[in-house]
């Protein structure tokens, strides 16, 4: 009834707002009757929430605004516009955004609440139009509802996609990309140039994703490496970009910011490129076959995938848009956040020198001077595990875990309806100064126990809700294991094998960041790499 009353006086507010403009004319009144017209919904959504919050027990939350509620509070950066309203109206907190009702946890204790003991409601994603249609209609994975399907394609992933069968026999893959990456940076270094650090972690994590999944067709060759490369940077673009129509119910159908045609061309760019590698694929296996080739060679992502296509026994059956869409779930949730993580963590390295030469210490301890370090070190190397950790805490690159309701339940004595979406603070979480001493320092030793080993207790994976940088419980993040890895042995060859010089200010770092879906830097780090040991990378 409120909403039919608002929507009564939008839709004249609207069409006496084009008729004044249309005529031209300089008429008070119309500004008058704007003013009351405004006035009084006001009144009206203020009233109707309040009611509603006196019916069901709502979370405490700020007067909204008409139609869009709470989002004006959002900017310019929505975690922390966030943490920021938390310490006003608490560790759990009711939102209107536009017409979307939202409920937002802030500290380990709120997040364990909805994430543990309330999974089973909160083990959906919300959807937005953009990944919608760029996904085939919603046949991916990263925003398939919790059911038999996204089961299934989370029992893959497990076992064989990012499975550690999987990511042992593609570590030549990795370590091929990482020598690539520092022969680059010898070359740069030694020519005393500086380099765009998060730009190149972005291609080097781009290609050692792009390789895993289809094998050299991306990597070989540098204008397909370039073009995989875009298309991730448009769609994660465009995809993070606030979209009225998603929001507000009135706007529904309306493309007001011109999306539409900007999604059809990366969504027909993308599929012009996997179609392309799928056929290239196939014909590969029919040759294969044909040869009768004994050989068990080593499957990229798409081989099991297409695997799994051509399996008539198996229990789902695999589209080649589940394939396609599920790709780009790879892509988008692998590439940047891996970079991203590394990009933030030298910044911290190199504002906190004894941190750095700490770490250079442990490496040179463990592994010497002759050889650059490799994944298997990782497990000797405790301060490096502790320096990432710590970066993840502080720069966790996915600030907000989203999820959605998919039916009504109280939680903490507050009444969540379904399809309310869940934002998880996990950047606020990790600066709680109720589990954190002195929360905004980079101290990488509040990892380490007294014996130098890693505090054993205090794991990224979900299971300890003051640090959930991957997120926690079924809808957590499948690529943990592999971010770790690529994120851990190439900070540590970049450690072990240069200073790092940065040009111009006072050499420090300024650490602000940038509003987008991931925890992007707002300014880029621009470094020389000086070669530190002479080693050549092997090839
Ligand atoms: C430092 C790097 C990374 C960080 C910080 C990160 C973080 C996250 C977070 C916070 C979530 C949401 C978890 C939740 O809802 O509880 C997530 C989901 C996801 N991540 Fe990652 N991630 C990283 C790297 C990767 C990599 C390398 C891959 C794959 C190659 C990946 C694939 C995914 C997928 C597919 C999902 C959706 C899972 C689902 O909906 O069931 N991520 N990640």
């Amino acid at each position: 009834m409120g909403e039919e009353f608002l929507y009564f006086l939008y839709t004249r507010a609207l069409r006496y707002s084009k008729t004044y403009f249309h005529s031209n004319m300089v008429d008070y009144q119309g500004y008058i009757l704007l003013f009351i017209i405004w006035l009084v919904s006001t009144i009206v959504v203020r009233a109707i929430f309040t009611r509603k919050q006196n019916k069901a027990k709502q979370p405490p939350s700020p007067l909204p605004l008409p139609i869009i509620g709470h989002l004006h509070l959002l900017a310019p950066i929505p975690h922390q516009a966030l943490h920021k309203l938390s310490t006003r109206y608490g560790p759990i907190m009711h939102l209107l955004l536009g017409s979307l009702p939202c409920v937002v946890a802030s500290t380990p204790a709120a997040a364990k609440e909805f994430l543990k003991t309330h999974e089973n409601h909160f083990s959906n994603r919300p959807q937005s139009s953009a990944v919608d249609y760029l996904t085939y209609g919603s046949q991916d994975f990263s925003f398939a509802p919790f059911g038999p399907y996204w089961k299934f394609m989370k029992k893959i992933c497990m076992s064989e996609l990012l499975g550690g069968h999987t990511l042992t026999q593609l570590l030549p893959v990795r370590r091929q990309e990482t020598s690539r990456f520092l022969r680059l940076l010898f070359k740069k270094g030694k020519a005393g140039k500086a380099i765009d650090v998060g730009g190149e972690l972005l291609t080097l994590s781009n290609n050692v994703v792009s390789r895993m999944i289809m094998s050299q067709t991306c990597s070989e060759n540098d204008s397909e490496a370039a073009e995989v490369r875009k298309l991730v940077q448009d769609t994660a673009h465009l995809t993070g970009k606030f979209n009225v129509s998603d929001f507000i119910w009135f706007f529904k159908n309306w493309d007001l910011q011109g999306f539409g045609k900007r999604l059809e061309e990366i969504r027909d760019r993308f599929d012009t490129m996997m179609e392309r590698v799928i056929k290239e694929h196939e014909e590969e296996r029919r040759k294969r076959k044909e040869l009768g080739d004994g050989q068990n060679p080593i499957k990229d992502l798409l081989d099991i995938l297409l695997d799994i296509h051509n399996d008539k026994n198996s229990d789902i059956k695999l589209t080649k848009e589940n394939i396609k869409a599920f790709i780009l779930d790879i892509f988008m949730a692998g590439t940047d956040t891996s970079a991203l993580t590394t990009e933030w963590a030298l910044a911290e390295l190199i504002n906190h020198p004894r941190v750095m030469e700490k770490a250079r210490q442990e490496i040179d301890a463990v592994i010497g001077k002759r050889r650059i370090v490799e994944e298997s070190d990782i497990a000797n190397l405790p301060y490096l595990q502790a320096i990432v950790k710590e970066t993840l805490r502080i720069h966790p690159t996915g600030p907000l875990i989203v999820r959605e309701s998919s039916e009504s339940c109280t939680v903490w004595g507050y009444e969540i309806p379904a399809k309310t979406q869940l934002f998880v603070n996990v950047w606020a979480i990790g600066r709680d100064p109720n589990h954190w001493e002195n929360p905004l320092e980079f101290r990488p030793e509040r990892f380490i126990s007294e014996e130098g080993s890693v505090k054993g207790r205090l794991d990224v994976r979900g299971q300890h809700f003051h640090l959930i940088p991957f997120g926690s419980g079924r809808r957590g993040c499948p690529g943990t294991s592999l971010a770790l890895q690529v994120v851990q042995t190439n900070l540590a060859a970049m450690i072990q094998c240069f200073e790092w010089k940065v040009n111009g200010g006072n050499g420090t770092i300024d650490m602000q960041e940038k509003p987008g879906l991931t925890l992007s830097r707002a300014h880029p780090l621009i470094c020389v790499p000086v070669p530190r040991l002479y080693l050549v990378p092997p090839i």
